[in-house]
């Protein structure tokens, strides 16, 4: 056994005694270790449903235990299988200053299913992986979490690398252009990294509502758009929200963000989320029946990726109870794994509890009054809504009597800002939050 493996087993034991052995059976065992290079440890998994459990769940267990192991920190990087390693490992020595698209090759137009929500943004990037730098620059794609914004941008970057595969393309997340900006400074090669964003053909920074409050990295970042701009080069941004409802992003970069295309993404119809469940049941060969498909689409109705790990949850129930998929069988993988639970929590309920809560009927915080007795309980709710559900900005305003997503937005940050500082509010929402959680 070499001392990697050895290393490996001995985190493998660790997990051992904190997790469930179903857990542990099913979703850490199947996990291999890849390489060690200095602070980069390379994990291979069977699935990208494992990959995401590792991502959301058990990242720092993995920096807890070999901290504890061999006294270092480190950056686990997990990769799939099935993936292509070449685009996705980035090795120890270009990890931060060569061209690493880090595109996920699994995400290109072929996999996208469009419906009515993202037909425009689907067209837009299309138009944009074909003619880059020319009709729409920049490229900017918003709307709530998981519901394809990343996967449109990956589409982009690998059309454009099918056409010519020597096109410079560079796939961020803003918390990733923000510590490569930090990195550089402190190790004085600012140069490099300037060099390094500003030769690109196309830049992909998603998420970069985090840019907000980071004044350096907004600088650096303005610079890096001219540049890129100047020379018509193609840039796409995604972000939760509009780039003037970003709270502390610099006027001048709002105004650059808007000279392109703003585009939105919302929520898919029933149509579409069955269409998306056939086509990711197709590409991983699972058996499943039409009427199942359409089951597993009316529960999960908020976004793509927790469609995506309902499949994932009734195909691993499918296997370990060895039975084949059915709608009862479905149903009852999504119960057992409280997935019903968490969806019943709606806008309408948060508005009751609110509501009775401060005394009001919830008519008063659908309605329009402007007394502060109901605005502020009114705010509280949205900002609930937005905390303890996956409903988006547009989709909260519809439920408050048809309100504009950004006064949704402007409620939601005032909450935000206030609860800081005013500790009557803080045990309010605290108050409405136990009685709302399951
Ligand atoms: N229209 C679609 N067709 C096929 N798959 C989709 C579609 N929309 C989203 N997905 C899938 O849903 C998952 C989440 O999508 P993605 O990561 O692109 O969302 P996002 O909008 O960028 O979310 P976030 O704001 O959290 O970053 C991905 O696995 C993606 O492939």
């Amino acid at each position: 056994m070499t001392d990697l493996e050895s290393f490996w087993n001995k985190i493998k034991e660790s997990f051992k005694n904190d997790v469930t052995s179903v857990t542990y059976n099913n979703l850490i065992d199947p996990a291999k270790i890849i390489s060690f290079d200095d602070d980069l440890l390379t994990i291979e998994l069977p699935s990208t449903f494992h990959k995401d459990y590792w991502v959301k769940s058990l990242t720092p267990k993995v920096q807890q235990y070999t901290f504890k192991e061999i006294g270092k920190n480190v950056t686990p990087y997990y990769i799939v299988e099935s993936d292509q390693p070449t685009n996705h490992v980035p090795s120890k020595d270009t990890r931060s200053f060569k061209v690493d698209t880090a595109l996920n090759p699994r995400y290109t137009f072929d996999t996208y299913v469009i419906g009515k929500g993202n037909q425009m943004a689907h067209a837009a990037a299309l138009v944009v992986s074909e003619e880059p730098g020319k009709m729409y620059n920049p490229l900017f794609f918003y709307g709530g979490v998981g519901l394809g914004k990343t996967h449109l941008m990956h589409a982009i970057g690998n059309k454009m690398m099918e056409a010519n595969s020597n096109t410079r393309v560079k796939y961020v997340t803003s918390e990733a252009f923000t510590n490569d900006f930090i990195n550089a400074i402190q190790t004085g090669q600012q140069e490099q990294f300037r060099q390094e964003y500003r030769q690109l053909d196309l830049l992909l920074v998603d998420d970069i509502q985090f840019f907000a409050d980071k004044e350096g990295t907004q600088e650096e970042f303005f610079h890096t758009f001219n540049a890129l701009y100047e020379e018509n080069k193609q840039i796409v941004l995604t972000s939760d929200r509009l780039p003037n409802e970003i709270p502390k992003l610099q006027d001048r970069l709002v105004s650059r963000f808007k000279w392109g295309l703003s585009v939105d993404i919302t929520t898919p119809d029933l149509e579409t989320r069955i269409a998306i469940l056939r086509s990711k049941a197709q590409a991983d060969h699972i058996d499943i029946p039409s009427d199942t498909l359409t089951y597993i689409a009316s529960q999960v109705d908020s976004n793509v990726r927790e469609l995506e790990g309902a499949l994932s949850r009734v195909q691993a129930y499918s296997h370990l109870m060895k039975k084949s998929i059915t709608t009862e069988l479905a149903a009852n993988s999504l119960k057992a794994l409280k997935l019903e639970g968490v969806q019943t929590l709606t806008v309408e309920v948060i508005q009751e509890k609110v509501a009775a809560y401060y005394s009001l009927s919830v008519a008063d915080l659908r309605g329009k009054k402007r007394v502060k007795q109901i605005v502020v309980p009114r705010q509280i709710a949205m900002f609930l809504a937005r905390d303890l559900t996956d409903y988006s900005l547009p989709k909260i305003g519809d439920a408050f009597g048809g309100k504009d997503h950004s006064t949704v937005l402007h409620s939601i940050d005032k909450i935000e800002a206030e609860i800081k500082t005013n500790a009557n509010l803080q045990e309010d929402v605290q108050n409405l939050k136990i009685e709302l959680k399951p």
